[in-house]
């Protein structure tokens, strides 16, 4: 069975959550994308839906779902989103779609956040997959060498790498400095970090924060209440 079957069934299980009159952030990525194509169809009276990045914006729109933003819904009953990786305690790396800032603000003015995503994410240890940090665009070279620094002193040796576009993504943009380099839509830049296994991820999030120039990172600690994995016989619920 595909991946892509697996996150369509956690994304429909999720849809099943929401109720009507809630206030309901819409994550990014193509797992979150099968629950908003989920939640469309459901139909629900009174729904507010806080999008957390352009394109799910977009896709919401085109489904008929009422959009808010989280400056007139700034209490959100719960957040539905992907992960790229998804550890022991509901520990997460998110931001392999570059929405890591807008979904983190979602998520830490939700009630109740419902992680969805397929089984090959859930892991042992975090830190296979390449760790997504937010930086400024100003002196992100500098910012870049810090981020060096701190990812030394967690013994990982590989520097994060700048993320760039793809040719074709790349020439749709207009950017006033390196338009090769893929941009949020805050409009700053994401280092992708190969830990290859993260021993302390509390302690990396709370250093990764105190670099200048840094404006966020893709753990996501304590925040998931419940996961829902989608496999081949139907869907496994985790709790931290
Ligand atoms: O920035 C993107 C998000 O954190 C996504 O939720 C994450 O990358 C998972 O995406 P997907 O569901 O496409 O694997």
């Amino acid at each position: 069975m595909s991946a892509d079957t697996q996150k369509k069934r956690a994304g429909e299980a999720a849809a099943l959550r929401v109720e009507a009159g809630m206030t309901v952030g819409l994550g990014t990525g193509s797992t979150a994308a099968w629950f908003v194509k989920a939640l469309a169809a459901r139909n629900l009276a009174d729904l507010r839906c806080v999008p957390t990045s352009e394109a799910t914006a977009e896709l919401a729109r085109d489904l008929g779902l009422p959009l808010s933003t989280l400056e007139d819904s700034p209490r959100i009953d719960l957040t539905v989103d992907g992960a790229d990786e998804v550890g022991p305690g509901l520990a997460l790396i998110k931001g392999g779609g570059a929405a890591l800032l807008r979904e983190k603000l979602v998520w830490e003015a939700s009630a109740r956040c419902l992680v969805i995503a397929d089984a090959a994410k859930v892991v042992k240890t975090l830190g296979a997959f390449a760790l997504p940090i937010e930086v400024v665009a100003f002196g992100h070279k500098t910012t870049a060498n810090r981020i060096a620094d701190v990812l030394a002193d967690h013994d990982i040796a590989m520097p994060a790498r700048v993320r760039t576009a793809s040719p074709q993504a790349a020439s749709d943009r207009v950017a006033s400095i390196g338009a090769q380099y893929v941009r949020t839509d805050g409009g700053n830049l994401i280092y992708d970090a190969k830990c290859g296994a993260i021993h302390d991820p509390a302690r990396l999030a709370d250093d990764l924060k105190l670099i200048t120039g840094v404006v966020e990172h893709g753990l996501f600690l304590d925040l998931a209440d419940e996961a829902i994995i989608g496999t081949d016989g139907g869907v496994d619920l985790l709790t931290p």
